[in-house]
């Protein structure tokens, strides 16, 4: 049987799978909170972008977006799949050097990038710097001029549309902390210093516009505010773009409300606005890169749980308690993020009833899910929320001193442990005694 709204099964004991496994023996054996990614889902997503460019014939790359997940495994995943990656600090850049990810297909981005993090960058010839502001100008002037280098870079630029979303998770808004601003010059004058840069091979731009959006409208819009301000350029300073970055951003579905659009529908019409502004223009067609993070990892995550404690409020609601929440998924309590679940061994059983899902966190807004139906729920029954695998480990945080959950991959029938779960040991590493 298939679980409704979400790529996953029920064995013939009644029992949620993933990737051919049952999750009741992925709790057993890992423990729980435990994070679990099918990772033939998230190949497929990943092909979805790569092909549609392929299918079209136009030179793209995708980045992933790897603040949505990054660890090793993760970003080994990535580099099998022929993607490029996108960081935004030292840690992740870090990361993904240690994995092996190849340098040259790794972008950096950061609106506070400091010397540090650009000296690495530019030590190790990453493929692309996305440069934010001036002070960030300086910064790599000055290294540059250092390690007797040169590196590519785009201009992140805020093209003053305000995105379909959650306001937290907007970033193409005039008001905004990042890039450069296209409307009142700010954009136009780095333009000119990067432009003329002795080092500093000037790519094209990059915009994105927000997240977990889900209509093309807005990219478009955006795209035509670039070529707006690169028809400018072009008349003024006889310039055309070689790539233009259009972000990431892509919806998934949390639950029954959402409705995602095919991926390749968000690369078709991308590519569709820019031909059409390149044939109006009459210039040659720049590489277009997009940044996906959420789309690609996001549904092909779960988080297990173990139900607790439980507290009926008569006439009003039950809570049951798992032993993790917002130190493990932060989304609900700092954007209201909704979510579905199911009772893992009771993946079939008939609902009976609602009840309200509390994380173990010492903050009564520490709540995963508010009225979930559920079957008759027990002590110890496993509770697996989907699609969490975008930007809940990465957001994960030591709060009451809970420990970071494992994360297991699954792929064709057998399992992998790719994070550990932290230790008691871990959590005080750093920790120095006042006696
Ligand atoms: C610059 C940039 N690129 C890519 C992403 C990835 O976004 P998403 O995970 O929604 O695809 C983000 C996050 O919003 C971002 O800020
Ligand atoms: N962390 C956010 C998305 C941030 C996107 C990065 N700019 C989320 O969980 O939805």
């Amino acid at each position: 049987m298939i679980i409704e709204n979400h790529p996953f099964q029920v064995n013939q004991k009644g029992h949620l799978e993933i990737g051919g496994l049952d999750t009741t023996l992925l709790a057993e054996k890992y423990g729980t909170p435990l994070y679990v990614y099918d990772v033939s889902i998230i190949r497929e997503n990943a092909r979805a972008f790569t092909g549609t460019f392929k299918d079209l014939g136009v030179k793209g790359r995708v980045a992933y977006a790897s603040k949505a997940f990054s660890s090793i495994a993760m970003l080994q995943v990535m580099k099998q799949e022929g993607l490029c990656l996108d960081v935004v600090s030292e840690g992740e850049l870090f990361t993904a050097l240690k994995s092996g990810f190849p340098e040259e297909r790794i972008h950096m981005h950061g609106n506070n990038k400091s010397y540090h993090e650009i000296f690495m960058a530019i030590e190790h010839n990453i493929g692309c710097i996305v440069i934010d502001n001036f002070y960030e100008i300086e910064l790599i002037s000055a290294i540059l001029e250092k390690q007797q280098k040169e590196i590519d870079v785009l201009m992140r630029v805020t093209p003053g549309i305000e995105s379909k979303t959650h306001q937290y998770i907007m970033t193409g808004n005039e008001d905004s902390k990042f890039g450069f601003n296209l409307q009142n010059g700010q954009a136009e004058k780095a333009f000119n210093i990067l432009h003329n840069h002795k080092s500093i091979r000037f790519k094209g731009l990059h915009c994105h516009i927000g997240s977990q959006i889900f209509e093309t409208d807005r990219f478009e819009l955006a795209t035509d505010v670039l070529f707006k301000e690169l028809s400018e350029w072009r008349k003024k300073y006889d310039y055309t773009p070689d790539v233009l970055n259009l972000g990431g951003g892509f919806g998934i579905r949390y639950t029954k409300e959402d409705e995602p659009i095919p991926y390749q529908n968000y690369v078709e019409a991308l590519v569709q606005t820019v031909e059409e502004h390149v044939s109006e223009q009459g210039i040659s067609m720049p590489e277009i890169w997009i940044e996906p993070g959420r789309s690609i990892v996001g549904n092909s995550g779960i988080t297990l749980y173990t139900i607790g404690a439980m507290k009926e409020i008569p006439g009003i609601r039950t809570y049951i308690s798992v032993d993790g929440g917002m130190t493990d998924n932060l989304r609900p309590a700092l954007y209201g993020a909704k979510y579905e679940a199911v009772i893992a061994n009771k993946a079939v059983d008939p609902v009976t009833e609602k009840v309200s899902v509390a994380g173990k966190c010492c903050e009564s807004g520490d709540m995963l899910i508010w009225d979930l139906p559920v079957p008759n729920v027990e002590n110890s029954d496993i509770l697996a929320v989907f699609s969490t695998g975008a930007y809940g480990y990465s957001m994960a945080n030591h709060y009451n001193r809970f420990p970071k959950a494992a994360v297991v991959f699954v792929e064709n029938g057998s399992d992998k442990l790719v994070v550990q779960r932290e230790s008691y040991q871990d959590m005080v590493k750093n920790d120095l005694s006042y006696e």
